[in-house]
């Protein structure tokens, strides 16, 4: 054997080789458990639990549970790798491996490397045939060499090479011997050699093999240790939430029990509180029973009570029935009673006014205007009397004191009081002058003719104090209009009914104009006449029925609006007319079969200013305007005047003037009469003031008559 021949392993201990199929395959038909437990007892079990020292180790392992140890008995070589551990093995175990071990000493290297010997020879010869029977059938070159050894072959070739014939020498035969014996070793070493390159060659084959085969183990491996790992963790994974499944089963079981024995519990107090029920409800059912008991008794009880009760209804009916019959009779009574005390305060009230004088006269100074503050002459010094004595002498004064020149030149004081049944100072206001009239205007529901004249100079205040302002501002024709309405609307519950119908006319320049005519300018010309009733009628005007309040206010402002008003020095507003409002009412009481009839005439007369102060100068329509004015308001102060002396049966100067002829029938006996003497508080005005004192103090001078009522018992 050559030195480069000495590592090869002998071919006896080539193992046959496993397709790693196999045991991929084992360990692919296997679970995890199966491959782990095959894994482990295999022989090719992880490398740091074997020392392999050499591919020939490692394949021995392979096939040694395969084989058997028959045919791979553990060459000298191979035992001589094997690790330490291996010698701890039993005795005999170690005795045997180290008789294996023996054979490949050093001395037996030593002994390889020289010429075989015989022994030598027959030991390889043996173990060579041992090997080879192992193995496929060997090349047809190999000599058949047995265990019988060279001795054998010689003699078996005697016969053949030198026959009988020829008997070699003793020296020859050695020679021949010693030749054959080289031959036979070089046949031997040749064949051996060629073995062991064979096998040598397998042997680097399988090493190739095993390499990649351990390779793919080894990923295999891998592999599995990881789908190990992954599998372990899952079923950590698995146990963790076994384990977490079994505490919440505890929990739940735990939870349940509670629950269980809270229902327990629970169980207990409701069948507690269903007893208590119980026993309350048979209280109750007896409470009930003896309720119903008791509920028949008032039953029977309210029953009773009941024809009680419908019996004393039908007494309480009757009594009822009874006490409003007596009750109606002693309405009628109190009804009869309140008429006759009516027909009373008529005549009561009529005597009053009678006492107070059928012709009276009021003075009213107006305040001054906003612009006449700071009048250069200032104000006049006019005085008034004690209120409280002229409350209780019915009589009132007033004092006006007036400066003038005396033919010598000397300044001349005068002080002139006036004696008036009413003096209204600028602070009076149009209600407290309307609650000295107002006993007046209601004589005309009693069958009265009543007069109220405004006299005064231009700007005096005659149309505020007779029409007035809107709201709290009335003057005395709407606020007694509303009165005659309000009262006659009372009147009705005392069996009166009446009937009321109104005129409005105007006399301008003597001449009658309708101002609730349909034209804007009135062309008609009006007649006065008087029947031989003494009843006076004015031919063609308009004469409106009433039946409330808000009828007579359009009617005022129809006739306002038509009334001529023309522009004076005075006042831009003058009115240089006469304006008469004149209510009829007729009045029934079918009750007491009473009939009355009255007129209530409201009359703003025109600027009463002398004709001097008057401003129309030159111009002659003006100039006419106030002679008219004059005229007529100098026959009125006549008549009024002839009426306060007692000339009632005699001669009173009507005819003077169209105004007394239209208000003949008011100024007469048989109606009241009062008038207003409008005042200016100017000092500028002061001398017109005088005259309009003294035309007021004429009229009132006058001695009262007694006013006689259309009164009388109604024919049907
Ligand atoms: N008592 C009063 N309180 C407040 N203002 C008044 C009063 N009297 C009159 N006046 C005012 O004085 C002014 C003149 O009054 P009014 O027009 O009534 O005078 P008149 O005498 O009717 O004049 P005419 O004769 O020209 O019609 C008006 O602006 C009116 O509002």
């Amino acid at each position: 054997m050559s030195e480069g021949q000495e590592n090869i392993p002998p071919p006896t201990r080539l193992p046959r080789l496993q397709t790693p199929t196999k045991v991929t395959g084992a360990v692919g038909k296997a679970g995890v458990g199966d491959h782990k437990r095959k894994f482990l007892s295999s022989p090719i079990a992880p490398p740091a639990k074997r020392v392999v020292s050499g591919p020939s180790a490692g394949v021995s392992d392979i096939k040694a549970p395969q084989r058997g140890a028959s045919s791979f008995a553990p060459a000298p070589r191979a035992a001589s790798t094997l690790p330490p551990r291996t010698t701890t093995a039993r005795p005999e175990t170690r005795a045997s491996t180290r008789s294996s071990v023996t054979a490949p000493t050093k001395s037996s290297a030593l002994a390889a490397r020289r010429p075989p010997s015989a022994s030598s020879s027959v030991s390889s010869s043996a173990s060579s045939t041992t090997a080879r029977s192992t193995k496929p059938a060997p090349a047809p070159t190999r000599r058949p060499m047995n265990a019988a050894g060279p001795s054998r072959l010689v003699a078996q070739r005697r016969p053949v090479g030198a026959g009988a014939a020829t008997r070699p020498t003793k020296a020859q035969d050695h020679v021949s011997l010693e030749s054959l014996n080289h031959m036979m070793e070089a046949d031997m070493l040749a064949a051996v050699t060629q073995d062991e390159r064979d096998t040598r060659k397998k042997l680097s084959e399988a090493s190739e093999e095993l390499a990649s085969l351990r390779l793919v183990h080894a990923r295999e491996t891998a592999d599995l240790q990881r789908q190990l790992e992954q599998k372990e963790r899952a079923n950590r994974n698995l146990e963790e939430e076994m384990q977490q499944g079994r505490d919440e089963l505890i929990q739940e079981r735990e939870i349940v029990r509670k629950l269980r024995a809270a229902e327990q519990d629970k169980h207990m107090t409701l069948s507690a509180q269903l007893s208590a029920s119980q026993a309350h409800n048979s209280a109750l059912q007896g409470e009930v029973e003896r309720g119903a008991l008791a509920v028949s008794a008032m039953q029977a009880e309210l029953k009773v009570a009941r024809d009680k009760v419908i019996q004393g209804e039908d007494e309480a009916a009757q009594r009822i029935l009874d006490a409003q019959a007596e009750c109606d009779r002693k309405v009628a009574a109190v009804e009869e009673e309140l008429r006759n005390a009516e027909t009373i305060r008529r005549k009561l009230h009529n005597q009053v006014q009678e006492l107070k004088g059928n012709i009276r006269v009021f003075a009213r100074v107006r305040p001054a205007l906003p612009h006449e503050q700071n009048s250069p002459e200032g104000l006049a010094q006019i005085a008034y009397g004690d209120e409280r004595l002229a409350q209780e002498t019915g009589q009132s004064h007033l004092t006006v004191t007036t400066r003038s020149e005396s033919a010598t030149g000397k300044e001349r004081e005068q002080v002139l009081t006036f004696q008036f049944d009413q003096v209204f100072q600028p602070k009076d206001g149009q209600k407290e002058v309307f609650a000295e009239i107002m006993m007046l205007a209601q004589s005309v529901l009693d069958g009265y003719n009543v007069c109220i004249f405004a006299y005064g100079q231009t700007g005096s205040g005659k149309s505020w104090t007779m029409e007035g302002g809107e709201g709290d501002n009335a003057g005395m024709i709407p606020r007694a209009i509303d009165m005659i309405f309000a009262v006659s609307s009372q009147l009705k519950d005392r069996g009166w009914k009446y009937q009321m119908e109104g005129t409005f006319l105007e006399v301008y320049n003597e001449v009658i104009n309708d101002l609730l005519g349909s034209g804007q300018f009135d062309s008609k010309k009006h007649e006065i006449k008087i029947d031989k009733d003494n009843v006076m009628t004015v031919t063609d005007v308009v004469s409106l029925p009433l039946s409330n309040a808000r009828q007579v206010s359009i009617l005022l402002e129809r006739a306002r609006s038509r009334r001529a008003v023309a522009a004076t020095l005075m006042n831009e507003r003058s009115s240089r007319s006469h304006s008469v409002f004149s209510l009829k009412v007729k009045g029934s009481n079918p009750l007491t079969g009473e009939e009355c009839s009255g007129i209530l005439n409201l009359v703003d007369l025109a600027g009463s200013e002398r004709l001097a102060s008057s401003g129309a100068g030159a111009n002659k329509d003006r100039l006419k305007e106030t002679i008219n004015i004059n005229k007529s308001l100098s026959a009125l102060a006549d008549v009024i005047g002839a009426l306060g002396q007692g000339q009632q049966g005699g001669h009173v100067p009507y005819r003077n003037s169209t105004l007394t002829r239209l208000l003949q029938t008011s100024l007469s006996g048989s109606s009241k009469t009062l008038m207003f003497c409008n005042l200016s508080p100017l000092n500028a005005h002061l001398g017109e003031t005088v005259c309009s004192l003294r035309f007021a103090t004429k009229v009132n001078t006058t001695p009262a008559g007694n006013a006689k009522r259309t009164h009388g018992r109604a024919s049907g």
